[in-house]
């Protein structure tokens, strides 16, 4: 069941030329987690503002839970709309302990226990009297998402809620997060700009491009079925051959791919893979040849340059340990690729 729709909302600032966010449309399940992703200036923020209620749109529908929040001039106010956020910096109170942070906002009566459990979920059990100050950043982030969920929000909003912290702590607080969310089986929305945050922690991903959805679908969909090319690119390189189909195949600079497929296009096409999409044989035989330019080291995987006779270049990548020692040339198979008519 849909707990948030957003309806053909728009919005622009004044003195803007552009739309901020031009007539977007989704709906978010119950207890999902949806990461808002786009470039910078892309409206990510925008739209968080709008369904928080710290700005209004200039047209459009916005209903939560059943309620309709936004509409034409009407607007629920933002402290009404039981909406919970956890801002990029935090936003803790440097002066109040951390078990004050969390009751903060909360009823007077069981404010004390419902800061202490709801603390406890987050898996800070002892530190009820420490300042912010005494925490790491993982911990900093774990009290301000207590604030957030201790009022039992309808939805809660995350603003770049890894970007504060380094690359080692963010694997780590980004399964926590998730973890917490899920248990407490609220439904939240986070932006962020950085692609491995958004396929590795959301259930959907919504991509944004000057203020318009592009597409919204599951981490797995995006990747492999990019609507347009703007969202192809936005999760990472794609190659492209340019082929000439056949009734066996295609021939591309590159080699012979054998293809059945292929006889059903008439003229020239591109075929796009993403680095992974291939594998490097080091045996040179009946598959794709490519000159060796470069091989990069990356740890959990090595990225191999190849490029044809005429300067043409693709990426692929291969395991850590395959040697290339010595070759001057490798060759490679493609298991996956998308085919575009080329004009
Ligand atoms: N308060 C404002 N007044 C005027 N224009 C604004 C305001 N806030 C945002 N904008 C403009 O609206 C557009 C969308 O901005 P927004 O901050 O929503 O994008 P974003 O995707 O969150 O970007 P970032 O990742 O850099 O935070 C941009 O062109 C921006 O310049």
């Amino acid at each position: 069941m849909s707990i948030l729709s957003l309806l053909h909302v728009t919005k622009k600032y004044h003195q803007e030329q552009e739309f901020a966010i031009n007539d977007v449309s989704f709906e978010v399940e119950e207890g999902e987690i949806l990461a808002l992703v786009g470039e910078s200036g892309s409206g990510k923020t925008t739209l968080l503002r709008l369904i928080a209620g710290l700005e209004h749109p200039d047209s459009g529908m916005i209903s939560l839970s059943g309620q309709i929040i936004v509409e034409g001039i009407k607007s629920v106010p933002a402290h009404e709309r039981k909406v919970g956020m956890v801002f990029q910096d935090y936003a803790l109170f440097p002066h109040l302990t951390i078990l004050e942070n969390v009751k903060f906002g909360l009823k007077k009566g069981d404010a004390d226990q419902k800061a202490k459990e709801t603390l406890k979920l987050v898996g800070l059990n002892e530190d009820f009297k420490k300042y912010p100050h005494q925490l790491s950043g993982g911990q900093q982030q774990r009290v301000a998402l207590a604030r957030a969920i201790a009022p039992n929000p309808k939805i809660l909003l995350m603003d770049e809620p890894f970007s504060n912290l380094d690359a080692l702590l963010k694997d780590q607080v980004r399964e926590e997060i998730r973890q917490i969310i899920k248990k407490t089986g609220i439904t939240a929305i986070f932006v962020t700009h950085d692609t491995k945050d958004a396929l590795s922690t959301a259930d959907r991903i919504a991509i944004l491009h000057k203020g318009y959805l592009q597409q919204i679908d599951i981490p797995k969909v995006l990747y492999e079925n990019p609507i347009n090319p703007y969202v192809a690119n936005f999760f990472g390189k794609r190659n492209e051959m340019t082929a000439i189909p056949s009734e066996e195949g295609f021939y591309t600079t590159f080699g012979f791919i054998n293809d059945p497929e292929a006889k059903k296009y008439t003229s020239k096409v591109k075929l796009l893979f993403r680095p992974e999409h291939g594998e490097v044989v080091q045996r040179v035989g009946q598959q794709l040849t490519g000159k060796i330019e470069k091989i990069s080291y990356f740890g959990s995987h090595q990225m191999v340059k190849l490029a044809d006779d005429e300067g043409n270049r693709v990426m692929i990548r291969t395991n850590p340990g395959r040697s290339f020692e010595g070759l001057e040339r490798a060759s490679f198979y493609l298991w996956k690729y998308d085919v575009e008519e080329a004009f």
